[in-house]
């Protein structure tokens, strides 16, 4: 299985100077889905995938629906789910997160409707249960909250005295007994964005609703589907809504001034659903009266299942961001400002007259934008189903709106269009265009977690107008950092820490340099590569090549001598996990490397969570978390024994928990060090990036030029690819070895210890896989990624490097990469394919393909 769906969305052109093609660099925006839920709830049960039928989780079946799969999953499991709360809560408390946030509230709450009744009776009962313990700690972490706000600053306590979770007791655990304000704000923002929430998502799922029979919640066919949709809508958004309004944030009511964006979620239909009640919802009968009186245009819909054919253009525009800060459509900008028209002074005398441009320009009477064709009809219509126009070349200037073209990128796509120095002496882009090749990109794109921008402003789903946020960051970040730390507590206080035996060794010490990792008695195969090795004026890359047998192979192998021997071999920051048969057979200090870590964001937690986390702490609830430890009766069940490296780091468990999203053969031995834990590829992303290789040139050579652990190594193995693998860190090339091990994929990968610089241009492959560090954590902080100043080494210089090996070239980089810049890797007249990663439609990282690699 590759991935759940893969689809393009969009062409973008980037022009350096004319509109010829010999000045435009072809950007095609595509889209990769996988879903591996299973694999995390796995991690966080503790269950042993290698035991398991991998078909029971969805693995090995032909996923159409990324939602239905997921669903299935869910109903699966959700007797364990019930069964299993306590030890999940326990799990997200050393996870550095508040119980009441233990999964999503969607995850939990979703059940499809035949079992809706007897689900609701079992949480009932279930909460009866839990309720007490859970409800008495969190009042008191509560209590504690308020104690710090009372005394803290005006600003904490405004924050405390509007917050839901301060006033409220159990609103955080039961939406059954949530304060009213709360619910009535849920009813107020479901009544006003339910309607266009519910048949978005209907539309997505169904790319030509079929309307023949009726609408769909009439329609016999289609009557329960719709049932099964609208529950689980419901409460996906009843749980972000509970989640984000606990953070303190809030919504906006939808004034006059409402732009295209909610006017494009209700196309021509009007919608009436009647207020909900927690208890109605529940029901399946519910949710089908709740929707009853909808009325659906079905000119409307017809009118939306037109193909596209839309362009945008912008252009001039060298600093889409502060364009985008200036748009008209910002209240306080009295005038709107002509962007390109200071472009054009910039560039006085450019014509436009090569071919005519195609555009349409998106009507929004209300910022006073004027509409290209004096047509009012298109203005309900989405971008996307607008009629094109045909515009002549004159007519670019005074019709243009760039700023809009950069919005709709950044947050319909998720693409970062920043301002960073382009490659090849290419100053800057100067004209562009955008192309949907996929129907209902905007409509799909709402329910994608592209980590857009949350300001502390408006609720993340909503995109009205400003208000004031209700929650003290303050607070927030000490009652988080606060998590963290009772976290730590739990950990070390639970779990019982093996000794750890220290290396006595440096990374300096010799290593790997280039031998085959097939044979265990090999010495270094001769090779062009290696010829070429042996030139290299590196000290560290004409480290001295090494046979097999110094190198331990497997964890029964680290015996006292082993661990010795291994010793001079490895720098002193390595840490193994071993497998929790073995247990711990080194670490140490583990500092260095970590400043141009990779770190993969959590895969399920908010990245400002983690962020926030990680910050000081508040002691009231460590304590609060303490004394709710001590109080519980229920003996612990401990999900699996961690390895003592876990343990002891917090900030590891989260890693621990996904252990089987990095390798679903985890169980059988694999071992990563803490940077490899960070930074080691997802397997199903490393998976999909793999196979789509053996598509296009099957049986290629490739180099990994920053090979880690192994995690791409071994699916380009496993895709039936020769690899060569290059990593700089010895210990890297031992992890990686073991894991390939494990696959039983090591006789086809070639373990190179080198700095890909120094070698680069010596190796010989068919395609080049570019997985550098990405500068430390800090990489998804930054708005835009920029390739060459975050990256070390110099993500351009790594690039030319390769071309130097082959056109072929894939390049992994973060989810929030400029695209300008990656692009303009290409070239003038050259092609480029923008692939974003998403995991359990969260946007994670983007794999960007060059030369014959790119999917027409
Ligand atoms: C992000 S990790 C690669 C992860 C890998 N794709 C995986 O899935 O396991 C980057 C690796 O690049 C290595 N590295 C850093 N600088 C290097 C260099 N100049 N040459 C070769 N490897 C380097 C680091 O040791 C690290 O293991």
């Amino acid at each position: 299985m590759l991935c759940v769906e893969w689809n393009q969305v969009a062409e973008m052109c980037l022009y350096l100077d004319d509109m010829s093609d010999d000045s435009r660099i072809l950007c095609l925006c595509s889209r990769a889905f996988f879903n591996d839920r299973d694999l995390y709830y796995l991690g966080l049960k503790g269950i042993d995938i290698s035991k398991r039928n991998l078909t029971d989780y969805g693995e090995d079946e032909d996923e159409d629906d990324e939602q239905e799969a997921f669903e299935v999953s869910s109903v699966s499991e959700v007797t364990v789910e019930e069964a299993e709360l306590d030890s999940e809560a326990e799990l997200m408390l050393q996870m550095g997160l508040p119980v009441q946030f233990g999964g999503s509230a969607f995850e939990k709450n979703f059940v499809p409707p035949e079992t809706c009744v007897k689900q609701h009776k079992i949480r009932k009962k279930k909460k009866k249960k839990t309720k007490c313990s859970k409800d008495k700690s969190i009042k008191e972490v509560m209590d504690n909250i308020t104690d710090v706000c009372e005394d803290g600053s005006e600003s904490i306590r405004d924050g405390c005295e509007d917050s839901p979770a301060t006033t409220g007791e159990e609103g955080a655990l039961d939406p059954t007994s949530v304060e009213p304000s709360f619910q009535e704000n849920w009813d107020r923002y479901w009544n006003q964005y339910g309607q266009g929430i519910l048949w978005q998502g209907w539309v997505t799922k169904h790319e030509e609703p079929e309307l023949s029979g009726g609408e769909p919640w009439n329609c016999p066919t289609t009557k329960e589907e719709w049932a099964e949709h609208y529950n689980e809508t419901y409460w996906h958004y009843y749980g972000q809504f509970q989640y984000w309004a606990q953070q303190g944030w809030t919504f906006d009511e939808v004034s006059e001034c409402k732009d295209l964006e909610e006017a494009d979620k209700i196309p021509n239909h009007t919608v009436h659903v009647p207020p909900t009640s927690t208890e109605s919802i529940d029901c399946l009968s519910d949710c089908v009266n709740g929707v009853k009186n909808i009325n659906l245009d079905l000119k409307g819909m017809e009118r939306d299942s037109k193909p596209l054919s839309v362009i945008y253009e912008s252009h001039q525009m060298q600093n889409p961001e502060s364009l985008e800060a200036q748009c008209p459509c910002d209240p306080d900008q009295s005038e709107p400002r002509d962007v390109g028209s200071a472009d054009r002074d910039a560039s006085s005398g450019h014509t436009h007259t090569s071919q005519p441009a195609v555009k349409v320009s998106r009507n929004n009477s209300s910022c006073g934008q004027t509409p290209v064709n004096g047509e009012d009809d298109d203005e309900d219509e989405p971008p996307e189903c607008r009629q094109a126009k045909i515009k002549r070349s004159h007519e670019l200037d005074a019709e243009e709106n760039p700023c809009q073209v950069a919005a709709e990128v950044s947050t319909v796509l998720g693409l970062k269009h920043g301002t960073g120095q382009k490659y090849g002496g290419i100053s800057h882009f100067k004209h562009r265009t955008l192309r949907y090749l996929e129907k209902g990109v905007k409509h799909r794109s709402h329910f994608l977690d592209m980590h857009r921008p949350v300001k502390n402003r408006h609720i993340f789903f909503s995109e009205g107008s400003e208000v004031k946020p209700l929650k003290s960051k303050t607070v927030n970040k000490k009652f988080l950092k606060g998590v963290g730390e009772a976290s730590s507590d739990l950990l070390n206080e639970d779990l019982s820490l093996q000794k750890v035996e220290e290396s006595p060794s440096s990374s300096d010490s010799e290593g790997l340099d280039h031998c085959s990792i097939s044979d265990p008695s090999a010495q270094c195969r001769p090779s062009d590569n290696k010829e070429l090795l042996e030139n290299t004026e590196d000290p560290d890359v004409e480290g001295e090549c090494v046979s097999h047998d110094q190198i331990i192979t497997s964890p029964s192998e680290t015996t006292d001598s082993g661990s010795r021997r291994l010793g001079s071999l490895l720098p002193s920051n390595a840490i193994w996990c071993s497998d929790p048969a073995t247990g711990m057979e080194q670490e140490s200090d583990a500092d260095t490397n970590l400043a141009d870590t990779r770190q993969l964001v959590s895969l399920e937690i908010p990245d400002y969570l983690q962020a926030e986390a990680e910050e000081n702490c508040n002691d009231s609830f460590s304590k609060a978390v303490d004394n709710c430890k001590k109080k519980r009766k229920k003996p612990k069940k401990k999900v699996q024994s961690l390895p003592p490296e876990i343990a002891s780091d917090p900030h590891l468990a989260k890693y621990w928990a996904q252990r089987y999203r990095l390798f679903s053969r985890f169980d059988e031995g694999i071992k990563l060090d803490e940077e490899g834990w960070f930074s080691v590829t997802p397997e199903k992303i490393a998976e999909h990036i793999a196979q789509r290789v053996r598509q296009c040139i099957p049986g290629a050579v490739v180099v990994d030029a920053f090979c880690g652990v192994g995690g791409n190594a071994i699916q380009f193995a496993l895709a039936g690819m020769h690899v060569i693998a290059v990593d700089i860190d010895p210990v890297k090339l031992e992890l990686a070895y073991n894991n390939a091990m494990v696959y039983g994929v090591a006789d086809r990968i070639e373990l190179i210890r080198a700095d890909f610089m120094g070698i680069a241009c010596d190796l010989k492959a068919d395609v080049v896989f570019l997985s550098p560090p990405w500068g430390g954590p800090d990489y998804v902080s930054a708005e835009t990624f920029d390739i060459k100043t975050m990256m070390s080494p110099d993500g351009f210089e790594i690039f030319q490097l390769s071309q130097q090996i082959t056109k072929n070239i894939i390049y992994f980089v973060p989810r929030n990469t400029d695209v300008e810049q990656v692009a303009s890797l290409a070239g003038p007249g050259g092609q480029v394919e923008i692939e974003q990663n998403f995991l359990n439609k969260k946007l994670k990282t983007m794999t960007v393909y060059f030369g014959d690699l790119i999917r027409k």
